[in-house]
């Protein structure tokens, strides 16, 4: 079955720019001129195979790395130029981002919820916690809990601050497929009542067809194919991203 292709909720304001954006690690050039918009509203995928250069990408977008040339632009204003007024409003989760793992559940989110000076830490906390069903682990260690139970202590913690720009690198992988299915929904509801934007990496498909409204296909750290999941399945005719990913990946 084709899927269906989603409808971004608000209209196209740019939240996000990466114009030509370049960065080698040595002789390796992980991202190799590729330019990238976000839309108020808007969830976009980032997908390729092993090595693609989708986490480089996604390093920069978050100012963690320095493109050795091109742009970024978010809410409108220079990364490189406006870093604490435009990071204070993005988040990020990713599986490999520990988080402190002697303190218990609802001390990191605290912690962040202090660092991030929120209004009502408490409160935003507490919301968090029913949200992720997290209450029965919120007074146990971090680093005791399974890694899809870390997964989504890390989401809870990328939306304390009900960022207008989530950034998400594999945000599922560890889930079992129920967590997963509940987390997805979730992140895609939070996102559609904040009216925050996503940009995400996966290696589900079923994931991508149901999360993103504009899909980016990235091979040798260039976009190669971009699309809704269903124009692009119409494009390389395809049943589904799975085989339209497929096609792609084997040129
Ligand atoms: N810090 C680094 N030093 C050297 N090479 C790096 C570094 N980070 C990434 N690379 C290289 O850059 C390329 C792109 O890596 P990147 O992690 O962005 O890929 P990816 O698309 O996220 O892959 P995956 O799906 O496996 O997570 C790879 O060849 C990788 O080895």
């Amino acid at each position: 079955m084709r899927p269906a292709t989603r409808e971004p909720q608000a209209g196209p304001v740019p939240l996000l720019d990466a114009i030509r954006l370049v960065k080698r690690f040595g002789t390796v050039t992980a991202v190799d001129g590729l330019s990238l918009s976000v839309a108020e509203g808007e969830v976009v995928g980032l997908l390729g195979l092993n090595g693609a250069g989708k986490s480089t990408t996604l390093h920069m977008l978050l100012g963690l790395i320095t493109p050795d040339a091109g742009q970024i632009r978010v809410f409108g204003l220079d990364l490189a130029r406006h870093r604490t007024e435009v990071l204070s409003q993005v988040n990020f989760a990713a599986s490999y981002v520990d988080l402190p793992g002697v303190l218990l559940v609802r001390e990191v989110l605290d912690a962040f919820a202090m660092l991030y000076a929120l209004r009502r830490p408490k409160a935003r906390v507490a919301e968090l916690i029913e949200l992720f069903d997290l209450g029965p682990l919120s007074e146990r260690r971090v680093m005791d809990l399974s890694s899809g139970q870390r997964t989504r202590v890390q989401l809870a913690k990328a939306l304390l601050n009900a960022p207008r720009l989530l950034v998400l690198d594999e945000p599922t992988a560890n889930l079992d497929p129920d967590a997963g299915d509940r987390i997805r929904g979730l992140l895609s509801r939070a996102a559609e009542e904040n009216g925050s934007a996503m940009l995400i990496t996966s290696h589900n498909m079923r994931e991508v067809e149901r999360m993103c409204h504009r899909i980016h296909f990235m091979a040798g750290g260039r976009i190669v194919a971009s699309g809704s999941a269903a124009e692009l399945a119409g494009r390389y005719g395809a049943e589904d991203l799975e085989e339209v990913f497929l096609k792609v990946a084997r040129g």
